[in-house]
């Protein structure tokens, strides 16, 4: 285990008021309690690690906050407003997400990919758009504007043209990244988004997560990747069987018996058949399975 020896995290200068509220948040699938009571407060210019082995909870957690699944029991607030559960209202509120399992539109640019995560910002109505008249010019120009220049601040400014399917995998998680930040969010869910890289590509992942904090936005990571996370983040939480087992710093995380337990007696899935053979560009590199990296 390497968790003692992570570097100290850049903290942010400035940690302001709550942006993200969930309280009480229970999923429950039939007789499984996958997420039980989780509180969770993220301030503005923070970044927050989710932690926690297979099965604990953690892709069901953030599913519930932006409302690809409606909680069981628990609230959501984005900036004080109460979140509907429903992705698209999640988005137009001010929450982007990526996702474990790489989703992009393969067979279109990076640049198309940018563009449509644009889309819940442009006015242009349907009849605008099949008349092509200049309002929609204007909008899709500004949309192509805004999109390079996200290619260009996650470092895939070259790639523009390139399509989804045929970039390497490092840059189809960052593109991704792209797609979300092309949303305008307040607030950004990570989901595994060093899961397959290699560690100059983690690197890059994290020096990219500092810059987007420093840009002005909220962020909250899941990773099994220890080192990456305690060197990542202001606050982690570590979930154990869907409830926060414990919360604090890292160093406190880091240094708790109770999560180290919580890893070594493993989680609710032993699925640990992680293929690093797994092709580059595969999702499948995207396993659950990264216990090596603890
Ligand atoms: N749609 C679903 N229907 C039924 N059970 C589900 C569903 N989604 C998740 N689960 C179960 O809920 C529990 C938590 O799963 P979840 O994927 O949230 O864990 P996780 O912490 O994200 O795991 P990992 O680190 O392996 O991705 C698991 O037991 C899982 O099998």
């Amino acid at each position: 285990m390497t968790i003692t020896e992570t570097p100290p995290p850049a903290h942010a200068a400035t940690v302001g008021a709550p942006i993200l509220e969930a309280r009480g948040v229970t999923m429950r699938f039939g007789g499984l309690t996958a997420v039980k009571d989780v509180d969770m407060t993220v301030r503005e210019g923070e970044i927050v690690g989710l932690i926690g082995p297979n099965g604990a909870g953690k892709t069901t957690f953030f599913n519930c906050l932006t409302g690809l699944y409606k909680p069981t029991e628990g609230v959501v607030t984005l900036g004080g407003e109460v979140l509907p559960p429903k992705p698209r209202a999640v988005v137009v509120a001010g929450m982007a997400r990526t996702f474990q399992n790489i989703r992009l539109f393969a067979n279109m640019t990076a640049l198309e990919n940018v563009m449509v995560g644009r889309y819940c910002r442009t006015t242009s109505m349907a009849l605008t758009s099949i008349l092509r008249g200049p309002k929609f010019r204007r909008e899709e120009e500004a949309t192509r504007a805004r999109a390079q220049e996200l290619l260009e601040f996650v470092g895939l400014g070259g790639s523009a043209e390139h399509l989804a399917r045929n970039m390497p995998y490092g840059d189809q998680r960052r593109l991704e990244i792209a797609r979300a930040l092309a949303t305008d969010p307040k607030l950004i869910l990570l989901d595994e988004p060093t899961a397959g890289m290699n560690p100059q590509e983690t690197k890059q992942a994290s020096d990219l997560i500092f810059r987007i904090r420093d840009s002005g936005l909220a962020v909250v990571v899941i990773e099994h990747d220890m080192r990456f996370i305690f060197g990542l983040c202001d606050r982690v939480l570590c979930l154990v069987r869907g409830e926060v087992l414990v919360e604090g710093t890292p160093g406190e995380v880091q240094s708790d018996p109770r999560v180290i337990e919580a890893y070594i007696g493993g989680g609710d899935d032993d699925d640990d058949d992680e293929d690093d053979s797994a092709p580059a560009g595969s999702s499948d590199r995207a396993s659950h399975s990264t216990e090596e990296k603890l």
